[in-house]
């Protein structure tokens, strides 16, 4: 099969086995090049299939030589359509694992349901005894409540008020100005269920009744501050509230696991491209303006340089006897996003953006480039004229 992008907005329907597998094959190799790290034994990753929690996973495999087991959304190939991207890189990550001699083993299904943490229970003690690292980085718009039975949805609104602001089309790269009408308390209500901490509780109570948690382990999640500019539409907005829920989740963690030395933190990323940001109206055209500024200077990260930088740099550092927070207790990884410098830069330029000067003042063209290369296109050396066998086989599954 001939495998082209079919895109609808920002959902890509088609993803390319050879391209994910070199584009998990290049996080690879920056881990592999960068010193090891004394970090976890053994990694569960919830939401390892793509953006943070893949670029994590690969951080604990290859930078700490930890084994792990990745939780994500089931994405094999059926009827005529291709795998999912999350497929195709699981299936490169589980393969480039087990010739490096780690342990890994991928676990499919929804996370937010009982079954699937009681076969992550049961898949832990019969493979790994216990797990020392926990990360959670599920991101989507829907949760069905176990305990509710209840669907809830997430939005990407304002609350209170209305907000408008400049957007793109990232594919004709047409500049416009956007109206966001602000999220009702359901609408709110909902994110929260679905984004927030709720989840991650579960798990970690479900693993610690397991018996299955190292009393002394680490679990992270993430969470976004951003710039003064999209304030109203993230950290003042629906998903923001969510984010609050997270974090304060994080601290109720935190305290339930220090008795045995463990910790909870939330890690506040960097803005990147990923499946779930460039679903947010105008934070695509922030990041094109950021990756702009950021490549200029030659601080710019992608997720596997944020994961990376958080294993080495802050979560297993060892020049540090704590982990360094800032005053909510939060790990600042977004330092370099937040830098005065950037910002002002940032700012700046959004004030002269059109769609004349877009592909000129801003680096539009890498996002739209990192955009298709989520699914595997538009990755160098890979032959999209090629005929390519979309069946592929993640080693290790369990379905
Ligand atoms: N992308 C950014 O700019 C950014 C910045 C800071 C923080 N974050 C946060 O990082 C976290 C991860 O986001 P991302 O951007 O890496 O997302 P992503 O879309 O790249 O990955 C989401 C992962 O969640 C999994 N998933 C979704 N629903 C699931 C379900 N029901 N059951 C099992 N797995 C499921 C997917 O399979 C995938 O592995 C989120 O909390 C997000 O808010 C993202």
């Amino acid at each position: 099969m001939i495998i082209k992008p079919r895109t609808r907005g920002f959902i890509c329907t088609t993803a390319h086995p050879q391209g994910c597998a070199a584009q998990v094959r290049q996080q690879i190799d920056y881990v592999r090049k960068q010193p090891a790290i004394q970090g976890p034994r053994n990694a569960l990753v919830i939401g390892a299939s793509a953006g943070y929690g893949l670029a994590a996973r690969i951080a604990a495999a290859f930078g700490a030589s930890a084994n792990t087991i990745g939780v994500y959304r089931p994405g094999e190939r059926s009827g005529g359509r291709t795998a999912s991207a999350g497929w195709y890189n699981s299936a490169a990550f589980e393969t480039a694992a087990q010739e490096a001699g780690l342990k890994s083993f991928s676990l499919t299904g929804d996370a937010f349901t009982d079954e699937t943490k009681a076969r992550a229970v049961e898949l832990i003690r019969k493979e790994l005894g216990q797990v020392d690292l926990v990360i959670y980085s599920v991101a989507t718009a829907r949760r069905t409540n176990p305990r509710t039975g209840e669907t809830s949805t997430s939005v990407l609104k304002p609350i209170g008020q209305s907000y408008t602001n400049k957007t793109v089309n990232f594919h004709d790269g047409e500049v416009s100005m956007v109206t966001l009408e602000p999220a009702s308390e359901e609408e709110i209500q909902g994110t929260v269920d679905v984004m927030g901490g709720d989840d991650w509780q579960m798990w970690i109570d479900a693993l610690r009744e397991g018996g299955v948690l190292a009393p002394n382990a680490t679990t992270i999640s993430y969470s976004y501050i951003g710039p003064e500019l999209t304030q109203a539409i993230y950290r003042q907005g629906s998903i923001g509230r969510a984010k609050d829920h997270l974090e304060a989740t994080a601290k109720q963690l935190h305290e339930q696991l220090a008795s045995g030395g463990g910790r909870a933190y939330v890690t506040v990323g960097k803005a990147l491209v990923t499946q779930s940001s460039s679903a947010i109206p105008v934070v695509p055209l922030y990041i094109s303006a950021l990756y702009k500024v950021m490549k200029e200077k030659g601080i710019h990260e992608g997720c596997i340089e944020q994961m990376y930088r958080l294993f080495a740099d802050r979560l297993y550092s060892p020049n540090a006897n704590e982990v360094p927070v800032d005053e909510e207790g939060r790990i600042r990884i977004d330092d370099w996003e937040m830098r005065e410098d950037v910002q002002r830069e940032v700012a700046e330029i959004w004030g002269r953006i059109e769609t004349s000067n877009i592909y000129e003042l801003t680096d539009l063209e890498g996002y739209r480039r990192e955009f298709f290369q989520l699914f595997g296109f538009e990755t160098d050396d890979i032959d999209y004229e090629a005929d390519v066998d979309p069946s592929v086989e993640v080693p290790n599954v369990s379905a």
